[in-house]
């Protein structure tokens, strides 16, 4: 076959393969899908098995409550051992992204644990129980999967921190695009004094927010991270203080959020959407879903009535 005819083919052949590519992209969509999870039964992961031995561990809760604000709070609540997760709260967890995920009028998120402190990791009763490797990774598995669709959420998210954040707690903290620290609260990943490293995505979410020197000294030095040093180093967002006898640590984190949830839900949800692609995705993925984003929100309601305002950004 002569040389141009050779070309001519591979031209021909290189079309079509970009093609079919383009129309799989758009049939598929961006490559974040809503609610995307990270292991699936495709990857061997039967989430029902861990669904039933997560079960057997019952206690505390997972609160949460839709304001009319468009912020929602969600309560980790098992004070009685400094709301350490147990197996039903993983659950519930899981429950509570998955109504996030439908609550469409929704634009932030606050977390935060009951009774002052923050969350102390995974119960250590349940540990204790499931610390074969096999069950070990399913929870593993199954708390990424969640953690990893509470960072999806179009919702602008800001986890709370009083008291201590622990292990498992630290890592939650990473799950959320903001954390604000109340005086003496501290946030420790402790896993090397468990023998282990971070299971539930805090290891990955850690070094993109404080980049790995930083982390490198989190994990291996298992260090306290209290307000100071957390907002030098940008694990902090912002230190709460109490503006007042009548305030409290989770009206002044909303009034913190409220700057950023400030607008129509349709356009602080695009704004999600276009930040999170752009962290997660290469670069072509991330412009294509702008592009997607963008025309969801271009001659929309809200854009319509700020052109007809003629608004001038003093
Ligand atoms: C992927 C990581 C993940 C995993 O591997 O699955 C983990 O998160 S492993 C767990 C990591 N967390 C810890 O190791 C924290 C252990 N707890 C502590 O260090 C301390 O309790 C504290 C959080 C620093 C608070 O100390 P203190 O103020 O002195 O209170 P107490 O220690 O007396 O605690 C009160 C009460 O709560 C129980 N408690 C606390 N944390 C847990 C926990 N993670 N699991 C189960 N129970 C917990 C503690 O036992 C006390 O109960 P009583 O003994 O009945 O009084």
């Amino acid at each position: 076959m002569s040389y141009s005819l050779q070309m001519y083919c591979r031209m021909v052949l290189h079309r079509v393969g970009c093609h079919l590519l383009k129309k799989t992209h758009n049939a598929l969509g961006p490559p974040i899908r809503r609610g995307g999870a990270v292991y699936s039964g495709a990857c061997g992961f039967r989430e029902e098995e861990i669904r039933e031995k997560l079960q057997a561990f019952p206690g505390g809760s997972i609160n949460l409550v839709k304001q009319e604000s468009g912020i929602a709070l969600m309560t980790i609540n098992n004070p009685a051992r400094m709301n350490a997760f147990t197996g039903t709260m993983m659950l519930e967890l899981q429950d509570r992204v998955s109504q996030l995920e439908e609550w469409t009028e929704g634009k932030g998120l606050i977390v935060h644990g009951a009774a002052g402190t923050f969350c102390s990791g995974s119960d250590l009763n349940a540990v204790r129980a499931i610390s074969n490797p096999q069950d070990g990774m399913k929870m593993c598995m199954f708390m990424q999967n969640v953690l990893t669709r509470l960072l999806r959420l179009p919702l602008i998210s800001v986890a709370l921190v009083e008291g201590r954040a622990l292990g498992g707690g630290s890592e939650l903290t990473t799950a959320c695009d903001f954390r604000l620290m109340t005086e003496g609260s501290e946030i420790q990943f402790v896993h090397k004094h468990m023998g282990l490293v971070p299971g539930w995505g805090g290891a990955a979410r850690l070094v993109r927010i404080v980049g790995s020197q930083n982390a490198l000294k989190l994990l291996a030095g298992a260090r306290k991270v209290d307000t100071d040093y957390g907002e030098r180093i940008g694990l902090s967002d912002g230190t709460v203080t109490l503006q007042s006898a009548e305030s409290t640590a989770l009206g002044e984190a909303e009034k913190w959020v409220s700057a950023f949830t400030k607008g129509p839900a349709p356009v602080i949800r695009a704004v999600k959407k276009v930040v999170l692609s752009g962290r997660e995705l290469p670069l072509e993925d991330a412009l294509r879903t702008e592009k997607d984003v963008f025309g969801t929100v271009w001659g929309g309601p809200a854009n319509l009535e700020a052109l007809a305002r003629k608004p001038k950004h003093k």
